[in-house]
């Protein structure tokens, strides 16, 4: 039977805690300590990278994971849960959500994305699998694979969508996602304000991932320090 997760994140904020290791807060402690603050602010549910964070925000806090691991390959520009073997592992810390790159791009070992969703459903039949897309063509692509959740994530972050922001011109990739999708959508990537999260609700999403304007105070401190600065 597939887990709770959509019912307990309905309408809700999903706060992601990550830091890749090039980041200050690189650390699982640290992320944990990010999840908990989330949690106490009422985050129903944490979006988190590699099997040692997950297991530290597991411990720490309790609460459902989308859970990923970013890992990069010479042969492919996919990152994000790129092969089975990362689906696998991510999988097999008991996270509720295993999300991964649905962009079209070539995987690393020529790997095709039917046969890993394929393979994930026989392996983990109660995990969700949430597609992080970033065009209209790759939705449609999560729709026929029959992922569990669409995600925004990955618009703005390809070639074809480089500079792109799903708030543009009020949300009107969003609204065309919405449009699209045959399964619950998640609104990810670049919500950078309370009021932006609200609005990704309000036009249907199922929930919203919020990231680096929580949990990355680098990130944070630069707008400051540019808008200061100007
Ligand atoms: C492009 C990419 O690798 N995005 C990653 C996906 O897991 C994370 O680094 C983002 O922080 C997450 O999607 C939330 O987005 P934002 O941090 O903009 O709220």
């Amino acid at each position: 039977m597939k887990n709770e997760f959509l019912s307990i994140v309905n309408k809700k904020l999903i706060v992601s805690c990550q830091a890749l290791s090039d980041e200050p807060l690189h650390s699982s402690f640290i992320m944990s300590r990010m999840a908990r603050a989330a949690k106490m602010a009422g985050s129903v549910a944490i979006r988190a990278n590699s099997v040692v964070d997950i297991q530290a925000i597991q411990d720490e806090t309790n609460l459902p994971i989308i859970g990923l691991s970013k890992v990069d390959y010479e042969d492919s520009p996919v990152y994000i849960t790129p092969t089975i073997k990362e689906m696998r592992a991510v999988a097999s810390t008991g996270a509720q959500v295993v999300a991964c790159d649905v962009t079209g791009q070539a995987r690393p070992n020529g790997e095709k994305l039917a046969d890993i969703v394929k393979q994930m459903r026989k392996e983990f039949p109660d995990t969700l699998l949430m597609a992080d897309t970033a065009t209209i063509e790759n939705v449609k692509e999560a729709n026929e694979l029959n992922f569990d959740i669409i995600g925004t994530t990955m618009h703005g972050y390809t070639p074809d969508t480089e500079g792109l922001n799903i708030a543009d011109d009020d949300f009107s990739y969003l609204k065309e996602v919405l449009e699209v999708a045959k399964h619950p959508v998640i609104a990810e990537g670049k919500v950078d304000t309370p009021q932006k999260a609200r609005r990704c609700i309000d036009l249907g999403c199922h929930a919203v991932v919020v990231g680096g304007a929580i949990t990355r105070p680098l990130e944070i401190a630069t707008k400051f320090i540019n808008t200061v600065n100007a």
